[in-house]
């Protein structure tokens, strides 16, 4: 890039928003639709609906907009996952970290969906949700159980959250922002 163009961008940058797409996949109960929320509003709730099919929202953080696809993570809707990836610029894939009973399937499915032709590349951000409960994997303990250093064909991310404590959510806001860039 050229130093003028380089300084057109620049200039650019201050009229024109970013947006990014990105869907969040991930087992039923897995803390989906509490992340959105959270990040959207900053509030969680106990008491949350399973989610039917997807939904989708969009947050404006600074001069990034960012399209969430929210979809289901029960049996039934996750032939539905790829079809909402394709077009995205991250996949966000969160894991209940203190579900040990479900690791082994959620693991199944990640590499199962990585396996697809048309989500090759496509960034992933693994994110262990619920580590404010006392049986939550450790950040080692979930890289190893959900094998991510097999998967070399894109860049791999993982943090550790709570959503019910808003741990770590800024980090994943700072990476999600960085990653919208990387699409245009
Ligand atoms: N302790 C704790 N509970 C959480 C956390 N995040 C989500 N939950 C709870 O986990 C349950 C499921 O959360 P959802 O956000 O509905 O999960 P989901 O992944 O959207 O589930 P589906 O829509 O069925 O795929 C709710 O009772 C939440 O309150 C967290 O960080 N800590
Ligand atoms: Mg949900």
């Amino acid at each position: 890039m050229g130093l003028w163009e380089a300084f057109l961008n620049w200039l650019r940058s201050f009229f024109f928003k970013q947006e990014m797409e990105l869907s969040l996949i991930g087992l039923q109960n897995a803390g989906k639709t509490s992340l959105v929320n959270v990040i959207a509003t900053g509030g969680f709730s106990e008491d949350m609906i399973p989610t039917v099919g997807f939904n989708m929202r969009k947050v404006t953080k600074g001069k990034v907009t960012i399209k969430l696809w929210d979809l289901g993570g029960q049996p039934r809707f996750r032939t539905m996952w790829e079809r909402y990836c394709r077009a995205v610029s991250a996949i966000v894939y969160v894991v209940d970290t203190a579900d040990n009973e479900n690791l082994s399937v959620s693991r199944r499915e990640l590499h199962d969906l990585l396996s697809k032709p048309s989500l090759s590349g496509i960034p992933l951000l693994v994110l262990g949700n619920k580590i404010d409960k006392q049986e939550a994997l450790s950040q080692q303990d979930l890289t190893e159980q959900m094998d991510l250093k097999s998967i070399t064909d894109r860049e791999v991310c993982c943090f550790m959250i709570s959503c019910k404590n808003s741990t770590n959510i800024n980090t994943v806001i700072d990476w999600l922002v960085k990653h919208s860039k990387s699409k245009s």
